[in-house]
């Protein structure tokens, strides 16, 4: 339960429940505004149509009578919607905006909850307070119905609803995603809030009692860190804006205290989760602005190193650019045009890179079209689904964490099934490994649609309906295709064999899961990083081991694969 402002949560009616006043309406089918990018632009679009409506409404006086309760709502709507664009007024932004909230967490995080709370708010007053789900009903015949804001409103509203309200759930997720930003790319809270996402500016701001909405979503999942820098800010804004309760703010500081200093063991520090400081938080005012965080210590002490327990480190800093591999690793690196893989490109070649040599990573550019692309986006956009933890694999990946469970499989929406340009892609993969791929030999290709914040933790890619990780279900080989420009974040990184590769559009990352014995090689160990703006879209291809090369072994065991150049296998590296 996410109560709207701190006013609110001192309400006993708030905490009982706030979705009470407007039942979810169970007649549809949840949509996922903070999860797929489409579902959040036909929000953006509905936002922007709304915001229409009520200005044209707002010029006739007499249906909003000055000083009436109505004409409050709607003021609320509208300079919500307004701060967005910098101030500017609504009628001047709503004629001159393209589709920007969308791509932009905390814009989004502003537009989701503008629709949940203000529009909720105002539709309530106007239709007296009928639970949504009769609302909809009535509104069949809207036609006869004489409303403040004109049949056309309702119309909008109603069409909308056909689709599906965003509830206290998408804002939770959108709070959660942009901790996650915060966390993992190292980002200053008071940056985020006055609208900044890594080095891109925006005007949506956060006000005091968005930043306590957040700390309360930091608070739920254990981050202790957060909640506690989220609350400091709280309070400095509420100083200022005067739009919630300071007293109150710092009840809940205090507590956010006392549950990291009761989480916090000084003994084991280094061994504790990132979301810690590194010492006990005293209650007085801004202590913990002078404590460093667990996260960047452990990060100073253990980057680089291959084994498991430090795959998250090691996430963190590939994902914000920094490179891990060692100056030899790094001189190993090339890219070349490859020509003799397929006749069919002897005229033709690819374009490859060597992200890492031992092991192999490979991207190769420029493989796909934009017919392709654009078939497979708009195939997937019809069948989205929040990820599974079976999906991915997830089972297999290391976290001890709430943070991790909650907010793993809530970042990203999966499409599978058959897609026709499928067989397109496993044919070109054929020529460009020379393995079998089409056929029961591959999964079917699924794509990964992520957008701000949209990220997935470091993991194997094991067999999707296995359970435990199992060399003969694993994937020998996997090939990550990327569909769309990302403007900011979404790197792939790979945690142990310490590099990134840029989702660049038309390209394709291409690594191997297992050794020549089929046994799992832990360099193969990768996640994909938050997006930070925009979002990414990936279509995946596994191609199994069992039906490669069963009956096969190598001359030792555990020899990684290679990937020739122009026919030849460069010489192994010594040790
Ligand atoms: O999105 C990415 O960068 C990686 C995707 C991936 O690893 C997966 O879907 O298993
Ligand atoms: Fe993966």
């Amino acid at each position: 339960m996410f109560c709207r402002t701190v006013v609110d949560i001192q309400n006993d009616a708030c905490m009982t429940n706030i979705e009470g006043e407007f039942p979810p309406p169970t007649l549809f089918r949840q949509p996922l505004y903070a999860l797929s990018i489409s579902h959040l632009r036909s929000l953006e679009r509905f936002d922007s149509e709304i915001v229409e409506h009520l200005t044209h409404t707002f010029l006739t006086t007499e249906n909003l009578p000055i000083g009436s309760e109505i004409r409050r709502l709607v003021q609320v709507y509208l300079s919500d919607y307004e701060e967005s664009f910098g101030k500017i007024n609504a009628r001047d932004a709503v004629y001159n905006k393209e589709m920007t909230f969308s791509r932009h967490p905390i814009c989004a995080y502003r537009l989701t909850r503008r629709v949940t709370f203000l529009l909720q708010d105002l539709l309530s007053h106007e239709l007296t307070y009928w639970p949504l789900q009769k609302l909809f009903d009535s509104l069949r015949h809207y036609e006869n119905t004489n409303t403040n804001f004109g049949s056309r409103f309702l119309e909008t509203v109603h069409n909308f609803s056909q689709q599906g309200w965003p509830n206290i759930e998408n804002l939770e997720t959108w709070a959660e995603k942009i901790l996650r930003l915060q966390y993992v790319y190292n980002l200053e809270v008071n940056q985020l809030a006055d609208g900044w996402v890594s080095t891109v500016p925006s005007n949506c701001t956060l006000h005091s009692f968005h930043c306590y909405e957040i700390a309360w979503v930091a608070m739920t999942t254990d981050q202790f860190a957060s909640a506690i820098e989220w609350l400091e800010l709280a309070k400095e804004r509420a100083s200022v804006d005067q739009k919630s309760s300071v007293v109150f703010i710092e009840f809940s500081l205090r507590n956010a205290i006392k549950n990291h200093n009761f989480g916090f063991d000084d003994v084991i520090k280094m061994e504790q989760g990132p979301w810690f400081f590194n010492r006990l938080i005293t209650f007085v005012p801004g202590d913990s602005k002078n404590a460093t965080k667990l996260r960047d210590l452990q990060y100073k002490a253990f980057k680089g190193n291959k084994q498991k327990m430090y795959s998250r480190i090691n996430y963190f800093g590939l994902c914000s650019g920094d490179h891990l591999q060692t100056e030899r690793e790094k001189a190993m690196l090339f890219c070349w045009n490859e020509f003799k893989i397929h006749p069919s490109y002897v005229i033709g070649p690819v374009k490859m890179e060597f992200l890492s040599q031992h092991p192999d990573i490979i991207q190769m550019y420029d493989i796909l079209s934009e017919e392709e692309m654009g078939s497979i986006i708009s195939e997937s956009d019809d069948r989205l689904e929040p990820a599974s933890s079976t999906f991915v694999g997830y089972n297999t990946a290391s976290f001890s964490h709430h943070i991790s469970q909650t907010s793993y499989h809530r970042s990203l929406v999966n499409s599978h099934g058959s897609f026709s340009k499928g067989r397109d892609l496993e044919r070109k993969l054929e020529r460009l490994t020379g393995l079998v791929v089409q056929g029961a030999v591959s999964e079917d290709l699924a794509t990964a649609s992520y957008s701000a914040g949209g990220h997935l933790h470091p993991h194997f890619d094991n067999h999707k309906y296995s359970g435990k990780l199992d060399s003969e279900k694993s994937p020998m080989i996997t090939a990550t295709f990327y569909l769309n420009d990302v403007e900011l974040g979404g790197a792939t990184v790979y945690t142990s064999a310490g590099v990134a590769a840029s989702p660049v559009k038309g390209s394709l990352t291409l690594w191997f899961n297992i050794f020549n014995d089929g046994s799992v090689d832990f360099d193969s160990y990768h996640g994909g990083c938050p997006v930070l703006i925009g979002e990414k879209i990936v279509g995946n291809v596994w191609t199994n081991y069992e039906y490669q090369f069963s009956g096969k072994c190598g001359l030792q065991p555990m020899e990684k694969y290679r990937f020739p150049v122009n026919n030849e296998y460069l010489p192994k590296r010594k040790k």
